[in-house]
């Protein structure tokens, strides 16, 4: 089996990134089941830089290869806000209902056609080593004014996808996962896990 710990605290990431890295042969272990790893502080300005500290953080303590996930939420009418602050957006500590709430309160009166966002997920693969290296992926969709669905997590109640006339909280799980930014971001990234496994059993 090729074991992956998984370097999040998040629940919603966990069952996405479980249910699509399972059936390709990866044994995950999420974080959570190491006893004593310290929650890294989040202060990078980028995703790329918050990804690459959650994933390394999680090698070195376990010394086993880890995946992190940092992601978020930029709505054009908010100048790219909530951004890297996504999870903390509504205060500490992360509440999604909460989160929501602030980001329709933010952009009532704001119409339709301004309500464009994109989810983007950075996903960071290190060594114990502390060598790393990241992936990208976004997703683009429409905030609307009230929540629909009970899927997903965070702001996906709110996150509309033209294509398929649902938001990401209406969507089957699997359907998420294929066009999401995690799931984009996760394909670029088993390309890198291939390269290191292969060259661990070269
Ligand atoms: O840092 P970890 O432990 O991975 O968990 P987190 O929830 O704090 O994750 P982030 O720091 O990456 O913050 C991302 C926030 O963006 C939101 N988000 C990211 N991906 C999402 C998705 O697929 N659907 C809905 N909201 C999402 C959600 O509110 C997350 O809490
Ligand atoms: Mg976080």
């Amino acid at each position: 089996m090729l074991k992956l710990v998984l370097a999040t605290n998040n629940k919603g990431k966990v069952k996405e990134l479980a249910a699509m890295l399972q059936p390709l042969g990866f044994q995950v272990v999420p974080i959570g089941s190491y006893p004593g790893f310290q929650e890294v502080e989040e202060d990078g300005e980028t995703f790329q830089a918050n990804a690459i500290k959650k994933a390394v953080a999680a090698a070195e303590f376990t010394g086993e290869l880890s995946l992190a996930d940092d992601s978020g939420l930029e709505v054009d009418a908010l100048a790219g806000a909530p951004g890297v602050h996504s999870a903390r957006f509504a205060g500490e500590p992360t509440d999604d209902a909460a989160n929501n709430r602030k980001l329709l309160a933010l952009l009532e009166g704001v119409p339709a056609e301004k309500r464009t966002a994109r989810f983007r997920c950075v996903i960071a693969i290190a060594e114990p080593s502390g060598n790393n290296q990241t992936a990208d992926g976004t997703c683009e969709g429409i905030i609307l004014r009230e929540q629909k669905g009970e899927g997903g997590f965070g702001y996906d109640p709110l996150f509309y996808v033209p294509e398929y006339r649902q938001t990401f909280a209406e969507l089957a799980s699997a359907k998420k996962n294929a066009i999401s930014h995690r799931g984009r971001a996760l394909g670029k990234a088993l390309e890198i896990l291939n390269r290191l496994y292969a060259n661990r059993e070269g």
